[in-house]
């Protein structure tokens, strides 16, 4: 094995690093286009350099959990981003260092597991039933599903954050708008960081008060509720937030990263989960065979209320959600950095390189995915699914920063969908294309009509 620099397959050269300055400019203006140009013309591992910071283009399923694995062992990082992120995420999952990261994780976990996130299906099912009985009464007029469903799932995650409903809240007005400014900011200032860095970003007027107030504001309001919460504890998340230790050590959360921890689940755990609930729903909006396959499924669960217990039930459901995941992965490319120089495949990658590794490119690659295209839930019929390497398909990411919330938003996505079904149908001619900012969302509300199931 060579210990140099990168050697590139002789079949698929090496880029000279002038010719990947077009495309990674436009990396920055039409990222996941970008990245599939990337790779159809330059091959599966890709080299580029963009002002002066050497990229790796990954997008192979072995190569993929060989950078999990290395990332695993320490040898690649994301520390290179702390800064960028740091004045959303302080020092919460999302974004710690790796001695802070794996204590927090570490005390986190046991809260996501698979059992112990069926705590919250009541707060789900509840608040998602009561949105379908609106929305089955709306079946004359057209229905805008982006709202809808944002509103959902925020109502959601407050009351289980919280153990209180977001109308109950004396301040709800304007918290929900600085959780939207946030919204709409995160992207530039996030994006601006990492494009510019500290360095460049002195020279550019790009920070925000209005964002910055908004994010004191949302963690002032976050530190209150730790404080009550710390005398009078309830069910609720932070609640048991507080309540995590290490046996072993003795070890609980210091109040500051309490704080983080639950803007960082705040943030990490919405847009992906209504994005993808808008993809489902436009998707299976549009194919009618697919629809009616799911709301016979969902007909034949027991009558009375939905539980959790019922999802087992929905295979061809789940399936076409992971088809959705597939096609429209709402985290759709992760980035982390070589420390030392590693062993990729048959290269040898130098330090400090930043290595991209994008679930949406190889969830679209041809050589993997018959007709990648095409909306195909059988895909995901364990009876039809063909041997699949397990990077393939990894919309909740892997290795050790795998998606902690990945039960959570299985549980709230499946429910969200049951309880919907149950009342009515969603169609809708519109089509929409994917616009991305953090997260790959549709470029324009998601609005159809309801067809109530008697
Ligand atoms: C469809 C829904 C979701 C998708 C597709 C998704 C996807 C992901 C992905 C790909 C990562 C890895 C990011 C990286 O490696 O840089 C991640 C991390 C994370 N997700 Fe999710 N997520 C979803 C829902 C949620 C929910 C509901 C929560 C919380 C309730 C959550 C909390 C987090 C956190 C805290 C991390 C950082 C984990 C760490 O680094 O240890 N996510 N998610």
């Amino acid at each position: 094995m060579a210990n140099s620099t990168l050697q590139i397959h002789p079949e698929k050269p090496s880029l000279p690093e002038h010719s990947v300055i077009m495309p990674m400019a436009q990396l920055i203006w039409r990222p996941l286009a970008t990245l599939a140009r990337i790779h159809s013309k330059y091959g599966e591992l890709v080299l580029g350099r963009l002002f002066g910071r050497k990229i790796l283009f990954v997008s192979t399923p072995e190569h993929i959990e060989q950078i999990f694995n290395l990332e695993g062992k320490g040898l690649l990082s994301r520390d290179f981003l702390y800064d960028a992120k740091k004045v959303l995420f302080g020092d919460g999952l999302v974004n710690s260092g790796s001695e802070v990261w794996s204590r927090q994780r570490r005390l986190m976990q046991p809260l996501f597991t698979k059992e112990a996130v069926k705590n919250y299906e009541l707060i789900m099912i509840e608040e998602a039933a009561a949105v379908a009985n609106q929305l089955k009464k709306a079946a004359d007029s057209p229905i805008n599903l982006t709202t809808e469903l944002k509103n959902l799932i925020q109502r959601i995650f407050i009351r289980i954050l919280l153990g209180k409903s977001v109308d109950s809240l004396s301040n709800s007005a304007e918290l929900i708008k600085v959780i939207e400014i946030i919204r709409q900011e995160l992207p530039v200032q996030l994006g601006s960081e990492i494009i510019f860095g500290s360095r460049l970003k002195r020279f550019i007027p790009l920070k925000s008060r209005r964002y910055h107030a908004a994010v004191d504001y949302l963690k002032a309001f976050i530190r209150q509720e730790i404080a009550e919460k710390q005398e009078n504890p309830g069910q609720d998340l932070i609640s048991q937030l507080i309540q995590s230790g290490d046996r072993a050590t003795g070890y609980t959360m210091p109040a500051e990263l309490l704080q983080d921890e639950a803007v960082n689940l705040f943030f990490a755990g919405q847009e992906t989960t209504i994005n993808t609930l808008l993809w489902f729903f436009y998707l299976t909006g549009k194919h009618a065979e697919v629809r009616n396959k799911i709301a016979a499924e969902i007909r034949q669960l027991p009558d009375g209320p939905l539980n959790a217990a019922h999802l087992s039930q929905l295979s061809y459901t789940k399936a076409a959600l992971n088809e959705t995941l597939r096609l429209y992965p709402p985290t759709s490319a992760l980035s982390t950095q070589t420390v030392q120089d590693i062993e990729l495949g048959s290269y040898n990658i130098p330090k400090g390189t930043t290595v991209l590794l994008s679930m949406h490119t190889t969830h679209h690659n041809p050589r993997l995915w018959d007709k990648p295209e095409e909306f195909n839930p059988n895909r995901f019929l364990e009876t039809a699914t063909p041997e699949r390497h397990k990077y393939a398909f990894f919309p909740f990411g892997g290795g050790v920063h795998n998606c902690i919330g990945k039960h959570f938003a299985e549980l709230e996505m499946l429910l969200v969908i049951a309880s919907f079904i149950r009342e009515f149908t969603f169609e809708t001619d519109i089509t929409v294309k994917e616009a991305f900012s953090i997260t790959l969302k549709p470029d324009r509300p998601i609005v159809g009509r309801v067809e109530p199931i008697s």
